[in-house]
């Protein structure tokens, strides 16, 4: 099996904090989960979609599959992306995160390549960034475990597990104002970062 080679976009949530479905999230018309799916192309060779409305996706070309334990949260969908990947490590973003960065996907990959860890994730402070991580298929028993116990945090479940830990200062030379793990949660959230795009772009 390849060390690398897939990435997976979760979009199997519930969006309630943004009120619409935020696998149909459209930034200046063009559907975000699209423009993932185009740059991420850049990198890997498979991309997965998992989804809980497939018929969002009829025509694709990536594969688009669906939580095998259903409605745990995204540890559900990091489960069942990881089933399905044919790499080894998988990259892991969420539908509602815009700013992907390439440089620093190449540079995780460079982190754990020939390394026997379990994922790599980055710290932010006292905590981590469960998304714009590579996990490994050697995880899903442990995330069957832990939600047969009925724990849905990534955390505890990552503390268990040999991981290649990223520095908050260390990630930040990629992105200073820490806009490569932006999410999308609320409208308010949206509006702001629609706000900041739309004044960059003036003048151009
Ligand atoms: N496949 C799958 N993905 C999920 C699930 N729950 C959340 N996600 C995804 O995980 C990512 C981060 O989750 P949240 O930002 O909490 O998204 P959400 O749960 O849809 O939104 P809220 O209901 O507002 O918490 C998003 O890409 C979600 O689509 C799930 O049960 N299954
Ligand atoms: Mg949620």
């Amino acid at each position: 099996m390849k060390e690398f080679g897939t990435a997976v976009i979760l979009a199997g949530g519930k969006s309630s904090r943004m009120g619409f479905d935020k696998q149909l999230l459209k930034i200046n018309e063009r559907r975000l989960i699209d423009s993932l799916r185009r740059k991420l192309s850049k990198l890997f060779d498979e991309i997965i979609v998992v989804t809980n409305k497939s018929e969002y996706y009829l025509g694709f070309s990536d594969k688009i599959t669906k939580d095998i334990i259903v409605g745990k949260g995204p540890l559900s969908g990091i489960h069942a992306g990881l089933t399905v990947a044919n790499s080894h490590y998988v990259y892991f973003i969420a539908c509602d995160m815009p700013n992907i960065n390439l440089d620093y996907i190449q540079y995780m990959k460079s982190q754990i390549e020939g390394a026997n860890v379990k994922a790599c994730v980055t710290k932010y402070g006292e905590w981590i960034e469960p998304f714009n991580a590579f996990y490994s298929k050697g995880i899903i028993e442990d995330i069957e475990e832990h939600l047969t116990q009925n724990r849905r945090s990534v955390n505890s479940l990552l503390s268990k597990l040999k991981v290649h830990y990223i520095e908050e200062e260390k990630a930040r030379e990629f992105s200073p104002n820490w806009d490569m793990f932006l999410n999308l949660n609320t409208k308010e959230e949206l509006y702001d970062y629609l706000k900041t795009i739309n004044s960059q772009n003036w003048g151009r």
